[in-house]
């Protein structure tokens, strides 16, 4: 005997997992029941991209997918994105909520991951080691003490005081260091960190920068030529947040003149796709540069929580609806609905939309079990738990999607 369907037909959902996504999340996936799962270890090129992303109904990518406004027009199947990862610059994030897409991250995951590779660049910059190292390689030995310093005691200023930002803060803490903070926001303290009077003035009295801020437009070039010259003589930057928060020319022409004593970088402001495309950027050839390909968050225990995490929260709104920690979406968190069909309705939020919701209920005879209602500026999210049979179900999914300023409905069972 066929079992009762108790949510949309998972045998028809396609998943389709960009960028090396962990193993965690294919399992994840497997283990609720999602058997169509299509694997890219790297980012595709947009006309593939769009090729593929027509036929998925769940995406998975990582930060070098660019989901634009013109990629999610192709994707009419899309019920939801995932980046594995925190950063959501990579998605057009109002476009994806206009087309009724929620878009989930994982805000967590990869933090710790990302504040120890900081502090161990941090220590190496302040001995000189990058320069050492290369001089090695070519067969020099400088056995010197010169410009080779402890950490401890010395200042580390952090730009973007949150998840990472905090975390960076309590190591270098541990370590000896005074942490200096600038935020835009007001922020706690942890420890003994200080906020400082404003950027420039975190800037006059760090002997090591570190950049944790979003990409916004406030963020984008941030840090340009001003700032660098506003950081102490012989400073070091480290940039693990986006690519283009530095201008990287100016940051080049400063490292090349001995301005600041070293820097380490993980983002570009162009990153190759995969391993296949060569790496290009001013900063190539700088002995006293740490380079690194956008390596922050991965180790494998951040990559393989992240993947656990992320799955969960797409597989959550595919079964259940609920739209918890979505980026971009009205949050609704749901209980299961065990008994009751569920009818998800997506629209634009403008006046009129719910009571002509509501009313296709009372026509179709319909009793509503219960109701969960959040609103953006942009969007009304309405799910509906109604006892009625499949068909009742399918009727009045078709009525509601006719209602006009509808996004998306679906019906789960
Ligand atoms: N290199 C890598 O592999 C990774 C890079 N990242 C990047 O690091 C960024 C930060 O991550 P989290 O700390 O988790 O984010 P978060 O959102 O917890 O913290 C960002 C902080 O920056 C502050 N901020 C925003 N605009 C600012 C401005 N103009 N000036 C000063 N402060 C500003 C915010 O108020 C917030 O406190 C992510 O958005 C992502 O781009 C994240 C993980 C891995
Ligand atoms: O590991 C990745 O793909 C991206 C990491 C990152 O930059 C992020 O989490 O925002």
């Amino acid at each position: 005997m066929t079992p009762p369907r108790t949510s949309y037909p998972k045998q028809d959902i396609r998943v389709l997992l960009l960028e090396g996504i962990s193993q965690t999340a294919v399992d994840a996936f497997q283990a609720a029941g999602y058997s169509q799962i299509e694997l890219h270890d790297k980012s595709l090129p947009e006309a593939a991209l769009k090729r593929a992303v027509a036929g998925a109904h769940l995406v998975g990518i990582r930060s070098r997918t660019q989901l634009s406004a013109e990629v999610l027009a192709e994707a009419r199947r899309l019920i939801a994105v995932g980046c594995f990862c925190i950063g959501t610059n990579q998605v057009d994030l109002e476009a994806a909520e206009l087309a009724g897409i929620p878009v989930f991250n994982a805000p967590y995951s990869n933090t710790r991951s990302v504040a120890e590779l900081v502090i161990a660049e941090a220590i190496l910059l302040m001995r000189g080691i990058p320069r050492r190292n290369a001089e090695c390689h070519r067969g020099g030995w400088s056995k010197s003490a010169a410009g080779s310093h402890e950490v401890r005691g010395k200042t580390l200023g952090i730009v973007g005081y949150g998840h990472i930002g905090t975390q960076v803060g309590v190591l270098a803490e541990s370590l000896g260091m005074q942490v200096l903070f600038h935020d835009i926001e007001a922020k706690l303290s942890l420890g003994n960190a200080h906020a400082a009077a404003g950027l420039h003035d975190l800037l006059a009295h760090s002997d090591v920068v570190s950049l944790h801020v979003p990409e916004t437009t406030a963020t984008q070039g941030m840090f340009g030529a001003a700032e660098i010259a506003a950081m102490k003589p012989g400073a070091h930057l480290l940039n693990a947040s986006r690519g283009s928060v530095v201008d990287i020319d100016a940051l080049a022409a400063a490292l090349r003149e001995g301005r600041l004593g070293g820097a380490a970088v993980d983002v570009f402001p162009v990153e190759p796709k995969g391993k296949d495309e060569a790496f290009e950027s001013p900063l190539r050839g700088l002995d006293n540069v740490i380079l690194t390909p956008h390596v922050g968050g991965s180790t494998l225990e951040a990559q393989d929580n992240i993947g656990l995490e992320v799955a969960a929260k797409l597989i959550r709104y595919s079964d259940n609806g609920s739209t918890l920690s979505a980026v971009n979406f009205p949050e609704v968190a749901l209980p299961g609905h065990e008994g009751s069909r569920r009818i998800l309705h997506i629209h634009r939020n403008v006046p009129g939309v719910l009571s002509q919701a509501n009313d296709l209920f009372r026509e179709h005879g319909i009793n509503i079990d219960g109701q969960y209602l959040r609103t953006d500026s942009n969007v009304g999210y309405v799910v509906i738990d109604v006892t009625a049979s499949e068909r009742q179900a399918e009727d009045l999914k078709s009525a509601l999607a006719a209602i006009p300023g509808t996004l998306r409905t679906r019906v789960l069972y």
